[in-house]
């Protein structure tokens, strides 16, 4: 599979590299506008930096739930040990897919003079056979694993009902057509993330973009990062970030034509706009709520598509074991209860020279995982060493100094680690969230756009875009066109009335000013009563105009008022 990663680059989104558009004065009048970001991951980050880029029209605030960090599922966990270099704590997403030169962050990281280094030198251990498995016979056993992989999905796309990736690479194997089931190339693609959680899709899966291509890291862990896009250059302030600040509620404030955000301690703000960058399952399980509540739409959105269950141990010894040569290695199962049970792992050692070793768990046996105490996590971190490396050499390594993990689905504020598409997803669903609910809430986060969803790089792009529909004025734009539209097709509806009932019928209907005709499209019942969405818009969006009425009439008021005196 690494293989067909380099014959077959993939486009990553590509952020825009030119600077964001600067808001139309006449969009919004009465800037600077205040926008509130809630949640201080990639995505909200990303967010606010954009935003702030503009500050003469627009103000940023961020609120994040957790008391002692920001960056979410970015998590270089320093605290314990603040000597740490970084990337031999980085307990949350670290790893850049390189598979595009165009992924944001590779730039990102570049501007902010942060070292990163590849994830190359794979290998293979088979422990049961205890075999080692690296270079040329490892491209052999990859170029069979691909084989395998590829005509599972190539079978699966003939097949009528949408299967699962372990489905059909399980058909595939049953036919004997390529390998059988325990060959090397069998138990490879078995790794994978995809075969592991089951449910998985085959559509629209693009294995070179999840698999395969962890292939970057900061040495200074993923963190950094973060705390730079906070920090920003020596040119950019710091961005106004709030911890501690768990969001209750975002209550739509008809009255002030503005947007009031709750949090947990019972204080409250208003804002002009709101990004909410919290993650899906955060949304689905009702651990932030909106008045009026979120459209059936999104809440569909949120609550259908998949969250995997992942998790990362590191595991310090007083000195390695391991060969300096291994970079990411990966272990067979035979069991399939233990398949995403510490199958893959990475030598930090080779990072950042640190005695350190860091395995991921994927699907059940995270969960499993999650339950366990530290002492019995750690044991079994121990026995799957044994089984890899033997007891005796494990040994060599000494004591265990140092041993952190994550425990990212009983966690709080993120609830799992990202999402995919199950069998049943279409990838509709995470664009619904690239809609904004006009005029005030915006989202951004991994979850919000399908193309790089689950990846850091799509968290950030997302922000970037949520980012640009305020600054751009989208919502003013949609609305502009909206009117637009709907002029043309009353003109289109009066050509036809015209035809049908002659110049009588036409005049009756002359009275009516244009301008009149357009308000009462506008707010026609038959029009927004269709489903909640449009219910949802319809109700901000009569909101809006009755202000603007209102804001008419008290300017009238006001000039009589004047001219009077
Ligand atoms: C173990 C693991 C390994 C991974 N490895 C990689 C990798 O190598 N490469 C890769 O590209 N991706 C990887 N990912 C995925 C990547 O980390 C995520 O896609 C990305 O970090 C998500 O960013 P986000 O901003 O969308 O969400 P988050 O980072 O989850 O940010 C959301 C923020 O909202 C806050 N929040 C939640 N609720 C509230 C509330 N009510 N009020 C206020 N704040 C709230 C949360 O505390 C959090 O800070 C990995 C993920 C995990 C878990």
């Amino acid at each position: 599979t690494k293989e067909k990663v380099k014959n077959k680059k993939k486009e990553v989104p590509v952020q825009k590299k030119e600077p964001p558009k600067k808001v139309d004065r006449k969009d919004y009048p009465g800037l600077p506008k205040e926008v509130l970001i809630i949640g201080a991951g990639m995505a909200g980050l990303a967010a606010a930096r954009r935003i702030s880029s503009d500050r003469s029209n627009f103000t940023v605030k961020v609120y994040e739930a957790r008391q002692e960090r920001f960056g979410g599922r970015v998590w270089t966990d320093k605290l314990k040990d603040m000597s740490a270099k970084g990337a031999e704590v980085d307990l949350g997403g670290s790893a850049f897919n390189v598979v595009s030169k165009n992924n944001p962050l590779v730039k990102l990281a570049e501007d902010f003079e942060l070292k990163s280094t590849k994830l190359d030198n794979l290998q293979f251990i088979v422990p049961w056979e205890q075999k080692h498995f690296s270079g040329e016979e490892l491209t052999q056993i990859t170029r069979q694993a691909g084989q395998i992989l590829g005509q599972a999905l190539n079978e699966s796309k003939s097949v009528e009902t949408e299967i699962s990736v372990k489905e059909a690479i399980d058909k595939v194997l049953a036919s004997g057509a390529i390998a059988s089931s325990d060959s090397p190339g069998a138990l490879l693609i078995k790794s994978l993330p995809s075969y592991i959680l089951r449910d998985y899709s085959t559509r629209n899966y693009t294995p070179e973009l999840l698999d395969v291509g962890y292939e970057k890291v900061l040495l200074d862990g993923m963190g950094e990062l973060v705390d730079r896009l906070l920090s920003g250059s020596p040119e950019e302030p710091p961005l106004h970030l709030h911890l501690n600040k768990a969001v209750r509620q975002i209550k739509v404030d008809k009255s002030q034509g503005k947007v009031l955000v709750r949090f947990r301690d019972g204080s409250q703000v208003s804002a002009d706009f709101v990004v909410v960058a919290v993650p899906s399952t955060i949304i689905s399980t009702g651990g932030l709520l909106f008045e009026p509540a979120l459209p059936k739409k999104y809440q569909l959105a949120a609550k259908e598509m998949g969250m995997s269950a992942g998790d990362k141990i590191i595991i310090q010894f007083e000195r390695p074991f391991w060969s300096p040569d291994y970079g990411v290695f990966v272990r067979a199962v035979n069991r399939d209860s233990d398949r995403g049970n510490l199958q893959t792992w990475v030598n930090i050692n080779r990072i950042v020279g640190v005695p350190a070793l860091g395995g991921f768990l994927t699907g059940d046996p995270a969960v499993k995982f999650e339950k366990m105490t530290n002492e019995d996590a750690e044991e079994l971190v121990i026995t799957v060493l044994n089984e890899m490396f033997g007891e005796e050499v494990v040994k060599q390594g000494g004591k265990i100094v140092k041993f952190q993990r994550s425990q990212w689905v009983t966690d709080e504020w993120s609830k799992g680690a990202s999402t995919y598409p199950k069998v049943g997803n279409d990838p509709s669903l995470w664009d619904t969230f690239s809609q904004p609910l006009c005029p005030y809430i915006y989202f951004a986060g991994e979850h919000t756009q399908f193309d790089s969803h689950g990846s850091l790089h799509g968290a950030y792009n997302s922000g970037i875009r949520a980012g640009d529909q305020i600054l751009t004025g989208l919502c003013e734009l949609l609305r502009k066109e909206e009117i637009q539209r709907k002029k043309e097709e009353r003109r289109k509806k009066e050509e036809a009335k015209k035809k049908k009932e002659g110049d009588k019928a036409d005049k009756k209907e002359g009275k009516k000013s244009k301008e009149d005709e357009i308000k009462d499209d506008e707010v026609d019942d038959d029009d927004y009563t269709d489903d909640d969405d449009d219910a949802y818009e319809n109700e901000i969006r009569l909101d809006k105009e009755k202000r603007d009425e209102d804001k008419t009439d008290n300017d009238k008021k006001k000039k009589k008022k004047k001219d009077e005196l």
